[in-house]
């Protein structure tokens, strides 16, 4: 890889000197003042910057100096600075290695020091970087039973672990089959409430007049039927995690009466008049946009803000750099083991059906698609057919317009060339054919993460 070095002075001589110094071996840009020093950085994004404190309009101070190292890391926080200062100016090194810079080197010039200060400080750059490389290697979820590489869902699975050993209330947001159950599973597995009971109701698939006695339980002769006491779905999850799956669609009358619940840990069994305290964490989620919900009246702001002490916002399969094929693949060694068809694999078209298509049931439709495909497949390949993908479309699925169909290619081009180039963003522009900034506007308007970094989103 290139060693791109940029030297900023705005001494001529010095200038010569320094370019004479690493041009050999090192891709130098120089510049003589802070904008062209900035231009510089953004166009060659440089792995080493000498800096000279002293630049015009302040060539005898710092300050000019200072801010452009503020800047510098401000922009690119892994570069590595080297300012270069005045023989008696301890000072201002030292202040600069307190800002960020990570060496400081005193004039005059002598060429075998700097290019050993300058040599230390590339292969801190590079070993940086292979640290960076391997962490994201080996950072794949601690999670158990959920799969994924890409950094989005990464960075959720280290919020979920942060989030597990509290107990606060957690609300778990995103389309249907994203793996809201399976997180709102993994927080109990991960907490200290990890050996008492996991209770989970769907507040969606229980009829309204059901669901209160279903939660709070009921006292004997409270109502015609009720033959005998019984817990609600609360208390039986007493010293564990109770997860109400589909809270969006909690009749209002019953978020009151939650709200309450969850304000004083109590539990009102219907037909009873003696509150029982019960220690539960609970964890909610749903598919429903529920700050839309609370602008439409259907939901209560105040339980709203109880129940999202956390939010972990799961991201659709399609909008996951990366995971559609992880997942698909472990579930096809999984169902195949299962089904007792161990050793089968996706062909190339099949893998590039899969990385293609939109996933609108997320991960809960592919695994019907995996599981077909793994009774359909003839031989050991599975194909894009016996999968039900065709072009990367389902057979009963058209895209809702040519804009649709343009954006969903255009995202996976760049997707997979920021990985071919290893997130470099000028090469990426390079092989993509386009400029740098509309690069920028592609990532920012498909929100497409540019650094190789596992920040969540
Ligand atoms: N990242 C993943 N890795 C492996 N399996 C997953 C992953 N995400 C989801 N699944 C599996 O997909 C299925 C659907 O997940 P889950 O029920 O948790 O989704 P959900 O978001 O709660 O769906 P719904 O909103 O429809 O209730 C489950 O069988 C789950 O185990």
């Amino acid at each position: 890889m290139t060693r791109r070095l940029l030297i900023v002075e705005d001494d001529p001589g010095l200038q010569s000197q320094m370019r004479w110094c690493f041009s050999d071996d090192l891709e130098v840009t120089v510049a003589s003042d802070r904008e062209s020093a900035l231009t510089a950085l953004r166009r060659a994004e440089p792995d080493v910057v000498t800096l000279d404190l002293g630049l015009p309009p302040d060539p005898g101070g710092a300050t000019e100096g200072f801010s452009l190292l503020e800047e510098i890391l401000r922009l690119s926080p892994g570069t590595k600075v080297i300012v270069v200062t005045g023989r008696e100016d301890k000072e201002n090194a030292v202040k600069a290695i307190g800002m960020g810079a990570c060496d400081f080197y005193q004039k005059p010039l002598d060429a075998d020091i700097l290019s050993f200060v300058v040599n230390r400080a590339f292969r801190l750059a590079e070993l940086e970087r292979e640290n960076e490389y391997l962490a994201i290697q080996r950072s794949g979820t601690n999670v158990k039973g959920i799969v994924a590489a890409s950094p989005q869902m990464l960075g959720i699975c280290r919020t979920l672990e942060k989030v597990a050993p509290t107990d606060v209330t957690t609300l778990i947001t995103g389309e249907t089959g994203t793996g809201k159950e399976l997180l709102a599973r993994a927080i109990h597995d991960l907490s200290h409430r990890a050996d008492k009971p996991f209770a989970a109701i769907n507040c969606a698939a229980i009829p309204e007049n059901l669901l209160e006695s279903e939660l709070f339980g009921f006292e004997k002769g409270s109502f015609t039927g009720a033959t005998h006491t019984k817990k609600g779905k609360i208390e039986s999850a007493n010293g564990g995690t109770l997860f109400l799956d589909e809270i969006g669609d909690m009749p209002m009358a019953l978020q009151a009466k939650l709200l309450r619940f969850l304000q004083e840990r109590m539990v009102d069994r219907v037909g009873s008049v003696q509150p029982i305290p019960v220690d539960v964490r609970v964890v909610c989620a749903t598919h429903r946009d529920v700050r839309a919900l609370i602008e439409a009246g259907d939901f209560r702001e105040d339980l709203y803000y109880r129940i999202s002490e956390i939010t972990l916002d799961v991201p659709p399969v399609r909008e996951r750099d990366g995971d559609a094929l992880v997942i698909a693949q472990s579930l096809l060694k999984s169902l195949g083991k299962q089904m007792d068809r161990p050793n089968l694999a996706f062909s190339e078209e099949a893998a590039n059906a899969i990385n293609g298509y939109g996933w609108p049931g997320n991960v809960r439709e592919m695994i019907n698609k995996v599981k077909r495909a793994t009774i359909m497949a003839d031989g050991k390949r599975v194909t894009a057919e016996d999968l039900e993908l065709v072009n990367g479309q389902t057979s009963d699925q058209i895209q809702l317009n040519l804009r649709q169909v343009r954006e969903t290619a255009e995202r996976q081009a760049i997707v997979q060339a920021l990985r071919a180039c290893n997130f470099n963003i000028a090469q990426t522009s390079r092989l993509l054919g386009v400029t740098r900034p509309t690069l920028y506007n592609l990532t920012d308007k498909y929100r497409i993460n540019t650094s190789p970094e596992t920040s969540g989103t």
